[in-house]
């Protein structure tokens, strides 16, 4: 399980009386439970990847508490890392080392022997149907070959639960076909945590078992997508995203 609350970040670009202050995030708080899962979805800059980024212990919040499992990321990291597998916008392959070397390397920082993390990168192969990747250097991989290798890096370890930053980003019609099945089969038959952002709205509606909206670094809306389009009073999801996620953020906009 994954729990955000009252988290809070600002940026501040620049010095002096031309520093501009960002509210990246502004008091954002929401769950994800286990063996589901959760879509968190917003306009650009809503403060998404912030948040993913600070679950994931990369930054620090300046207020508000990350916790995996129960466990605070901020007073525990090491902890909370370890039951937490992240794939990240920018993948972050090492472009000289084969999709094998790479996912063996993280499963070593993750304290795995190499003959286990070595046998994990066989299995992850298999389920992703990566096997003839492996022993090529990551360096010219496609987006999708860069997408099954930095998600079989980030699953190495075997996280009970794993957030993905818009994870189909780039990716072809059968690659995001065959990520989709693999999210929902690591959900049904592993019972993992899965977060994942993302501003495809069919993909929600085929994946989600719950959805967060946020608009300007806040949750304005949380539920199923029926629940939400009730919410609403819409049909289509694409029309509640609309309503509930950019309409907010206008409300915010005038109110400021
Ligand atoms: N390192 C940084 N320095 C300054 N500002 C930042 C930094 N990281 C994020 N921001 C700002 O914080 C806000 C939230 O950014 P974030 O990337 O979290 O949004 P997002 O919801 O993921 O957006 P998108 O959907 O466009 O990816 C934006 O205004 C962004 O410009």
């Amino acid at each position: 399980m994954i729990e955000v609350s009252a988290l809070t970040k600002r940026f501040t670009q620049g010095r002096g009386r031309k520093a501009r202050v960002v509210q990246a995030v502004d008091g954002v708080s929401w769950t994800a439970a286990d063996g589901a899962i959760t879509g968190v979805l917003g306009p650009n800059g809503a403060g998404k990847t912030t948040t993913l980024r600070m679950v994931a212990g990369l930054i620090a919040p300046d207020s508000g508490r990350c916790a995996v499992d129960g466990l605070d990321v901020a007073r525990e990291p090491r902890a909370a890392l370890a039951r937490l597998g992240v794939l990240s916008d920018a993948r972050g392959l090492y472009p000289r080392l084969t999709a094998r070397e790479n996912i063996v390397y993280y499963g070593r920082l993750q304290g795995m022997s190499t003959a286990a993390a070595a046998a994990r990168a066989e299995s992850l192969a298999h389920l992703l149907e990566m096997t003839p990747l492996l022993d090529r250097r990551t360096e010219g991989f496609s987006q999708g070959e860069r997408m099954k290798t930095a998600l079989a890096r980030a699953l190495v370890h075997d996280p009970a639960n794993i957030i993905l930053d818009e994870p189909t980003n780039g990716l072809d019609v059968l690659a995001t076909r065959a990520l989709r099945e693999t999210l929902r089969r690591l959900r049904d038959e592993q019972g993992k945590c899965i977060v994942f952002s993302t501003h495809i709205m069919q993909e929600v509606a085929y994946l989600c078992d719950r959805v967060v909206l946020v608009a300007h670094g806040r949750t304005v809306a949380e539920g199923t997508v029926a629940e939400l389009n009730a919410q609403a009073g819409q049909a289509d999801f694409e029309e509640t995203f609309v309503q509930l996620a950019f309409d907010a953020a206008e409300r915010e906009g005038a109110a400021a």
